[in-house]
């Protein structure tokens, strides 16, 4: 560990339940994903500004799959309140992750028309289809867990970046996607996800198929990795 932030001690719900022991159970893989070099290169500011403006295009491409996956866990839900959630998700994508990114993607120069005519790269292919794959195949709860890297590792890095004394705040260009994956609302997002995993988890027997989530949950973070070069590819 290279500095003080930990999951256990500083926000312990991302290590319990379901999440916490996917996690945990695949924590080389996992470490790949939110140490990455570039993480690091977010959290001094030396990220080359290119690679940066290149990922938060394809980001913005990626979440509207991401928010597609949410509408098919409305249609695979089999209760009205699991159909909330998952709407609920959806909304929160939409309306408050893509719509900061919108925002953030102008203060970098990048018009929502440029976003909207980029071309996928194969990183935003490979993890978007994956997910979809698992959506149209599995049920509700192998669709979240498929999708659970994606709102718990953003979390857990904006989180440690947030709070780590080594992380550049002065004069860092990366200082506020630090925050917004660090914030409240995000927070909220994935805290009632992590509740709604468990609460899948109890009703569709995740222990007796537990090696078949925790593949699925692994490759989605081998995935993220891979993502975080999209900006090297796009
Ligand atoms: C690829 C990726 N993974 C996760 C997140 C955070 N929802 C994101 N914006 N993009």
């Amino acid at each position: 560990m290279d500095d003080e932030w930990q999951a256990e001690r500083n926000w312990p719900l991302l290590t319990t339940g379901l999440a916490g022991r996917l996690r945990r159970d695949c924590m080389a893989q996992w470490l790949d994903f939110v140490r990455h070099p570039f993480v690091r290169g977010v959290a001094d500011g030396t990220l080359p500004p290119g690679a940066f403006r290149n990922f938060l295009i394809q980001d913005y491409l990626y979440l509207i799959q991401y928010a597609r996956a949410c509408a098919l866990a409305v249609y695979k839900a089999d209760t009205v309140a699991d159909m909330r959630h998952a709407a609920s998700l959806m909304a929160g994508i939409l309306d408050t992750e893509l719509a900061m990114h919108v925002g953030y993607c102008r203060q970098w120069g990048i018009e929502e028309a440029a976003l909207q005519s980029a071309e996928e790269s194969l990183e935003l292919l490979a993890y978007s289809r994956f997910i979809l794959d698992r959506a149209q195949t599995g049920d509700l709860l192998d669709l979240m867990v498929t999708m659970a890297p994606c709102l718990i590792g953003y979390a857990e890095v904006g989180a440690r970046l947030h709070a780590s004394p080594l992380t550049r705040r002065e004069g860092n260009p990366y200082w506020s996607w630090i925050a917004l994956y660090g914030g409240d609302e995000y927070t909220q997002l994935v805290e009632d996800g992590i509740r709604q995993l468990d609460a899948l988890a109890t009703r569709y027997g995740a222990q007796a198929r537990y090696p078949t989530l925790l593949r699925a949950f692994t490759t989605a973070v081998r995935l993220e990795t891979a993502f975080w070069g999209t900006g090297r590819s796009a």
